[in-house]
């Protein structure tokens, strides 16, 4: 296994660190008599600052989706620690977990199955704020200036996720999740299920939320185009591990590690053609930049 690769100067972020996670040890049961457990992650250490996207990028199976539901208290954590806002919440309980939610909020992958089918998109909304126990009123003033953010008409109050389109479902979760007014949201693939213009246009949209709010993501994909798009740092998993971890523009551009820069060569286009050149540029780009670095070369 290849050593690590952090780029200089960038692997922490910017300013305090909302969610600092070290030496992350996560092991899930082993199955049958006496099976050995799994480690699904191993000293995994990030940080995310303040209004800041991190990007987790590898290939299905590599811990992405542990690390998200780790933070969220939903993996067991093995050996490591989870703080948000300095707080260790590796292993907050039910109550602590409640009041977390607050600021720490979800968006899945699959808007079809994340969202109750049988409850109107305004009780859906307002859940999250009941529990915290807002009164009717301002839960229906909140789950209006939500709609507004996401950009959804006020009619869809009414209405059941049936109704509506992918990436506006999607949009229904984005704005569940908004609607405590969140420090951090672990969004988990995100736009992997939605066509190609809905992902865009749902990726403009967490960033358009995220400058009017200064809320952080966690942004796991397994995509670098749409990681390149959206976060400012960019941590790569590799069985379990970050191998690489910088400013988005540098690991999507010059990658330093060769996982990475085999993630990058085959990230698949729809179109064979488009995709043949778009290898063929990437790799003019690696080539030229590191000719423009003196050949940095690859930690092993
Ligand atoms: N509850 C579980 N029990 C046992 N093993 C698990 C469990 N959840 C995940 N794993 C294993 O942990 C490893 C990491 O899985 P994880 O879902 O975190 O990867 P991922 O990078 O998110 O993959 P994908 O992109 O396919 O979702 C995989 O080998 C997976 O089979």
């Amino acid at each position: 296994m290849n050593a690590s690769v952090t780029i200089a100067g960038t692997s922490s972020s910017t300013g305090d660190d909302l969610l600092r996670v070290d030496n992350l040890v996560v092991e899930y049961p082993g199955k049958g008599f006496r099976a050995q457990p799994f480690r699904a992650l191993d000293n995994v250490s990030i940080r995310i600052g303040a209004g800041e996207t991190l990007g987790l990028v590898g290939e299905s199976g590599s811990g992405k989706t542990t690390l998200g539901r780790a933070v969220l208290g939903l993996a067991p954590v093995t050996e490591g620690a989870i703080l948000f806002d300095g707080d260790d919440i590796g292993h907050a309980g039910r109550s602590k977990r409640r009041a977390l939610s607050r600021d720490l909020q979800v968006v899945f992958q699959d808007p079809y199955t994340s969202l109750n089918p049988s409850m109107t998109v305004g009780d859906i909304l307002s859940e999250p704020l009941s529990v915290q126990g807002k009164s009717r009123a301002d839960a229906r003033r909140r789950v209006r200036e939500v709609l507004d953010q996401v950009g959804l008409p006020q009619d869809t109050i009414g209405r059941l996720p049936r109704e509506f389109s992918g990436g506006q479902r999607q949009r229904v979760a984005i704005a569940r999740a908004l609607a405590l007014s969140p420090k951090l949201i672990v969004c988990d693939e995100p736009v992997s299920a939605l066509d190609l213009t809905t992902q865009a246009r749902v990726l403009d949209l967490f960033m358009q939320i995220q400058r009017d709010t200064g809320v952080a993501y966690l942004f796991v994909s397994h995509d670098l185009d749409v990681v390149r798009h959206i976060s400012h740092r960019v941590a790569v998993m590799y069985h379990g591990e970050i191998v690489e971890e910088g400013l988005a523009a540098q690991v999507t551009v010059t990658p330093q590690h060769p996982y990475t820069e085999r993630l990058l060569l085959a990230s698949p286009v729809p179109d064979p053609d488009r995709q043949q050149q778009r290898r063929t540029d990437r790799r003019r780009l690696i080539d030229e930049q590191r000719e423009l670095t003196g050949g940095a070369g690859v930690a092993a």
